[in-house]
């Protein structure tokens, strides 16, 4: 299974908000991290034929999506970020729903509905309406519905927001499986989305992949660009004032500041490659 982007264009009047972009998904988890307004969902609306390209090709399997069209379709899970809901619906008519609008007939989209929330953890609410529903709760049922009918291609728009640290932790491991044997794309600008669980990383600035590779060979990349300042409270504040973009870490021998710089380190303590961390990486090809 492969799906292959070429030169894939996207203009919205004269403004180019994807760029002549190329990738390739087989298998796997990959996080397409960006800051706002890179291009992920231009690049997800195309890839789920949401939105017409201005040039190039979206291949599935050797054949563009376009000529594939609703056979292409039965085979993307999509999850949004949070929109409308169907209030008055509860979480089992809500996926029996989408179930139908799949295509999906009757015992097949009841079974999976009820299996599908009890992996979401939320079986025991499925009879529960939607508007009582907290917004953790509905990201899970998005997931939930992002994949009935087994898609072989998923693809998560912030997959993470508004769960809490249980829950994130358990749809992580669940994205994670589901990547053994599907394309899994995630778009987040939130870089704890993907940071364990992607087996490929595409950073994305100005509608272009700026870098693309295996989140330790990316990170193995910024192994000198960046450094810790040791600082009290009451020091910090002309390292902030010099390098706004710093964080301020508590270690067990007090608080340091640390940056990420384009320049090669300028004179504070390197950081060891397995003390960096995915964070860094996005701080030093995005920013
Ligand atoms: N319908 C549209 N008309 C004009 N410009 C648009 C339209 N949709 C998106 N854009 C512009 O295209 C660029 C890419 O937007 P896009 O929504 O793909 O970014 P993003 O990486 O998903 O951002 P975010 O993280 O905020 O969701 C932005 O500059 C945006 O303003």
């Amino acid at each position: 299974m492969e799906l292959i982007i070429k030169n894939l264009t996207k203009k919205y009047g004269s403004f180019i908000a994807l760029n002549h972009v190329n990738m390739t998904f087989t298998p796997g988890v990959y996080g397409i991290l960006g800051a706002n307004g890179a291009g992920k969902s231009t690049l997800m609306n195309l890839i789920t034929d949401n939105l017409k390209r201005s040039s190039g090709e979206i291949l599935y399997n050797g054949e563009d999506i376009l000529k594939q069209g609703a056979r292409y379709r039965k085979k993307l899970g999509y999850m949004p970020q949070q929109q409308g809901f169907y209030e008055d619906f509860t979480a089992l008519q809500f996926l029996y729903y989408i179930g139908e609008l799949k295509g999906l007939n009757r015992a097949i989209r009841h079974d999976q509905a009820e299996e599908l929330l009890e992996q979401v953890h939320l079986y025991d609410v499925r009879h529960e309406k939607l508007k009582s529903f907290s917004g953790g709760m509905r990201q899970r049922v998005l997931l939930a519905q992002a994949l009935l009918g087994n898609p072989q291609i998923i693809i998560l728009d912030e997959p993470s927001a508004g769960l809490d640290p249980r829950e994130r932790v358990h749809i992580r491991n669940m994205i994670a499986s589901l990547g053994r044997q599907k394309i899994v794309l995630i778009s987040t600008h939130i870089v704890s989305d993907v940071e364990c669980i992607a087996d490929s990383i595409i950073l994305m600035k100005q509608g272009q992949v700026i870098a693309q590779d295996t989140p330790e060979a990316l990170i193995h990349s910024i192994t000198h660009h960046v450094e810790e300042f040791p600082c009290t409270k009451r020091s910090v504040s002309a390292l902030q004032k010099k390098y706004p973009e710093g964080i301020l870490v508590q270690r067990s021998d007090g608080l340091h500041y640390r940056i990420v710089t384009q320049e090669p380190i300028t004179g504070g303590l390197m950081i060891p490659a397995d003390h960096l961390n995915l964070e860094d990486v996005y701080m030093y090809y995005v920013k």
